[in-house]
């Protein structure tokens, strides 16, 4: 257990309701914290309500609300931001879910304040009142344990690396405004335009549990993947020759020039197993290869194999999940 307070980065989407894979985060939070509690940090103007049952039911005591005329999506300002909760609530302890956005800000904050941070971890213990994180590193080749020695951890969870759990009893979050003067160079940078990404409906591709990929072997045609994802409510990836072929966009893109994903399960079609490819796939739970050559690498790290057809076999997967379903 730490002695102090273990506070949580609040992701959520713009109508406040908290992204999936922050309950997991609260989870590991209340893990460590033991008695001293899980503190949240709320960034942004929008509406917290719809977050409050959620953030009651994983037990969190306090929430600091960032106050503040400058834009919190600017990475420099959340990190004042955290800065300011980190010192508010004595946490000696911070986690973010990894994202690109918010890695960039522990970097920042971790320079300023001299904690030490480590990126897309899968699993944090303690040991001898030391935060140690467990991360995949060189492509998923090697799994290690990296000790914080700095008196404060910032640490960035991966997500699905923690199945979500509500508290054995809830508790009634008290929320507290917190103002956040920025530092003088955090606001160098103007947010002129922001867009909202079109909701798909499908999940977030880093934090989905689920993922579908389809790869050159798709020639473009992604019904069968998109099909199947959306029976097992997963999200649809692709390797960079779909991307860059344009039959799908490059934020769907999975790898070392991509996004990192470690859901339950990935199913790859088409997809070869370049070693590009799997930097950003391999520590996923579960690994099912569908392709038409029995000697494709990725049968080398696939749990379950089909030599196959993808434009034959994903359908057949898809109407016997359904079958199943009834
Ligand atoms: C610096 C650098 C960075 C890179 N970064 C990334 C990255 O981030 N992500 C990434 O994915 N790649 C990346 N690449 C590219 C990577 O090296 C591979 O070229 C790419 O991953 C291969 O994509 P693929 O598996 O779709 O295609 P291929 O390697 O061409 O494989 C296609 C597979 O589909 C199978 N197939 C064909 N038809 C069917 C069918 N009908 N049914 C079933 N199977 C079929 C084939 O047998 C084959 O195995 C990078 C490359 C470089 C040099």
């Amino acid at each position: 257990m730490t002695a102090t307070p273990v506070l949580v980065l609040l992701d959520h989407a713009p109508d406040g309701s908290l992204r999936p894979p922050v309950r997991e985060l609260l989870t590991l939070a209340r893990d460590l914290a033991g008695d001293a509690g899980v503190h949240g940090v709320w960034a942004g103007d929008e509406d917290l309500a719809p977050a409050l049952p959620v953030l009651a039911a994983q037990g969190v005591t306090t929430v600091h609300r960032l106050v503040t005329d400058a834009d919190v999506h600017l990475s420099a300002v959340l990190a004042d931001g955290l800065e300011a909760a980190s010192a508010a609530s004595g946490a000696s302890l911070l986690l973010l879910v990894s994202s690109f956005d918010n890695k960039e800000a522990a970097a920042r904050l971790a320079v300023r304040t001299g904690a030490g941070v480590v990126t897309d971890v899968d699993g944090l213990t303690l040991e001898d009142g030391r935060v140690v994180a467990h991360k995949t590193v060189l492509a998923g080749t090697w799994t290690t344990r990296c000790a914080v020695t700095a008196p404060h951890a910032v640490v960035t969870v991966k997500a699905n690396a923690v199945a979500a759990q509500d508290a054995a009893a809830p508790s009634s979050p008290q929320v507290v405004d917190l103002p956040v003067e920025p530092r003088a160079g955090s606001t160098r940078v103007r947010l002129v335009e922001r867009t909202e990404h079109a909701a798909s409906g499908r999940p977030d591709l880093g934090s989905a549990n689920v993922v579908v990929v389809g790869g050159r072997g798709t020639e473009g045609d992604f019904a069968a993947v998109e099909e199947l994802a959306d029976v097992l409510g997963g999200a649809v990836g692709a390797t960079r020759v779909a991307t860059d072929e344009g039959w799908i966009g490059h934020d769907a893109q999975i790898g070392q020039t991509g996004v990192t994903v470690s859901p339950r399960l990935y199913v790859g079609a088409g997809v070869s197993g370049a070693v590009h490819h799997r930097g950003g796939m391999q520590a996923s739970g579960t690994i099912v290869a569908v392709n038409s050559d029995p000697d494709a690498p990725i049968f080398e790290i696939a749990d379950f194999g089909v030599v196959g057809d993808l434009f034959t076999v994903l359908p057949q997967a898809a109407a016997e999940l359904r079958r199943l379903r009834g």
